[in-house]
């Protein structure tokens, strides 16, 4: 039998095989941020122990990180705190640090792949379930805990009981005004948040295959919130197109032996998977969400669903969504009056969301009530906005950009969403008080928040 993309990377990267236990598998690239890093290298200053292998960590701080003024000391002390810890364990054990105000600092998971350090057949670990996102390239990328950290940076492995596979096709063409976030929002809603638990994910399919790398990374960042432990998608040509020429890539004859190494990648035709799902591109209208789970989603001008009428326990938690949000069952929520746009995250903050936002609101203004925080996940981002001219383009519609990092996806700097204020994110998580306390979040893609951004209310991108 043949094998699936999974298991080829898998199996190239266990060291050992535990007897009735989890694999320990060797770790090509590690990912490091200011939430999930302190105690583990607290544990090797505490153990006497160095990292093992310096050269494969890299670290950047995004959650903690202001988005004006970064180049003024934090005023937060918590979060400054965070920032120079990681600067501290960056510069004490040798690993390379992409610190604040570094051209190369942004959302870990938006530097990874623009600086050429995500790679096609690598495994990929950070502290941080977004980590997801990398899988884009064809690569075993997975969050893990702050324990599991410290593992990595003591012996660049870790412990891993080995996943069930998952295929999820997606074939057919996309209507106009859909997006690489309504393709994700729309299967974890099939799905549902626990759907995927307990599985690796391959997205396949002609649709998937004919999107972008931005893209790509946008439908595998949301695999975890679906409950997977992760998602990717076999390399191709797109996928060497993007990577060549990179920085961390790999060049001359070594790029040639490595894209030979890649093409063997894919799924074998007669691979088998553990479970396989199929959906019709033609389905998927543009996405939001109405609940407090990403899974509780509906197309734009779909009315909110009724709770299943078999499940007590979850016709309860569903009830106290909707009053958090304060929605009910029938509503439609297209013309609903919004007060925040955020544009940004790991999920929707690389050019190509720029691109479309900008194009969406070009000649037109952003609506009065609105407040909208436009944040490119990286420098490199924000510089590539500039290039293109973008900037010009949003300022004249009265929009701001603002400096990298995480920012209002979590809200642990100071973009948080006033209490009982309507928010529409490009983020990924929209659980009670995730953007700010009381804050109400739906989560959609860059031309549902660029639509609303311009008329106030929640809107079809198609009717704008
Ligand atoms: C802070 C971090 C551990 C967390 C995660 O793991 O995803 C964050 O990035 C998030 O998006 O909620
Ligand atoms: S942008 Fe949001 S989802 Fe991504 S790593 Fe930061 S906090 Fe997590």
């Amino acid at each position: 039998m043949g094998k699936t993309l999974f298991d080829k990377i898998w199996d190239a990267h266990v060291v050992n095989n535990i007897e009735g236990g989890p694999s320990q598998l060797y770790i090509d690239r590690h990912y490091c941020h200011e939430v999930t890093s302190p105690q583990a290298f607290e544990g090797l200053r505490t153990r006497g122990l160095k990292v093992f292998r310096p050269e494969k960590t890299f670290c950047s701080p995004d959650h903690n990180i202001p988005t004006l003024n970064q180049d003024k000391p934090i005023a937060d002390p918590v979060s400054r705190n965070q920032v120079e810890t990681l600067t501290r364990n960056a510069n004490e054990f040798g690993v390379t640090l992409f610190g604040l105000g570094h051209p190369k600092n942004g959302i870990i998971h938006v530097i990874g792949p623009e600086n050429g350090l995500t790679l096609p057949g690598y495994t990929i670990v950070c502290g941080d379930s977004h980590t997801s996102t990398h899988g884009a390239f064809g690569a075993v990328a997975f969050g893990i805990g702050t324990s599991e950290v410290e593992m990595v940076l003591a012996s660049q492995c870790i412990l891993q009981p080995k996943p069930k596979t998952m295929r999820i096709n997606v074939n057919g063409t996309l209507r106009p005004g859909v997006t690489a976030k309504d393709i994700a929002l729309y299967i974890i809603a099939k799905m549902t948040t626990g759907g995927a638990t307990g599985y690796f994910v391959e997205y396949a399919g002609d649709t998937i295959r004919n999107l972008s790398m931005e893209e790509r990374m946008t439908v595998c960042n949301l695999s975890i919130e679906m409950g997977a432990r992760g998602g990717m998608i076999a390399p191709d040509e797109t996928t060497f197109a993007y990577v060549k020429g990179r920085e961390f890539a790999p060049k001359g004859e070594d790029w040639e032996k490595a894209v030979a190494y890649w093409r063997t990648l894919p799924s074998d035709p007669d691979a088998e998977f553990d479970r396989e799902i199929n959906f019709d591109a033609a389905d998927i209208e543009p996405r939001i969400t109405f609940g407090t789970n990403p899974g509780m989603g509906i197309g734009i001008n779909d009315p909110i669903p009724a709770p299943d009428p078999e499940d007590e326990a979850g016709k309860i938690s569903y009830e106290k969504s909707l009053d958090y949000m304060g929605f009910k069952v029938g509503q439609v929520l297209a013309g609903t009056p919004v007060d925040y746009v955020f544009l940004g995250s790991c999920t929707n903050g690389r050019i190509e969301d720029f691109r479309a936002f900008a194009n969406f609101v070009k000649g037109k203004k952003k609506a009065p009530g609105i407040t909208a925080w436009l944040v490119p996940g990286s420098w490199k981002v924000d510089a590539q906005i500039r290039e293109e001219g973008l900037d010009k383009i949003l300022e004249e519609a009265g929009f701001e950009i603002r400096q990298p990092g995480c920012s209002a996806c979590l809200a642990m700097n100071e973009d948080k969403v006033p209490a009982g204020k309507l928010a529409v994110s490009t983020s990924n998580r929209n659980f009670e008080g995730r953007q700010g306390p009381g804050a109400r979040t739906i989560l959609a893609g860059p031309l549902v928040a660029a639509a609303s951004a311009v008329t106030g209310v929640l809107t079809d991108p198609r009717t704008v």
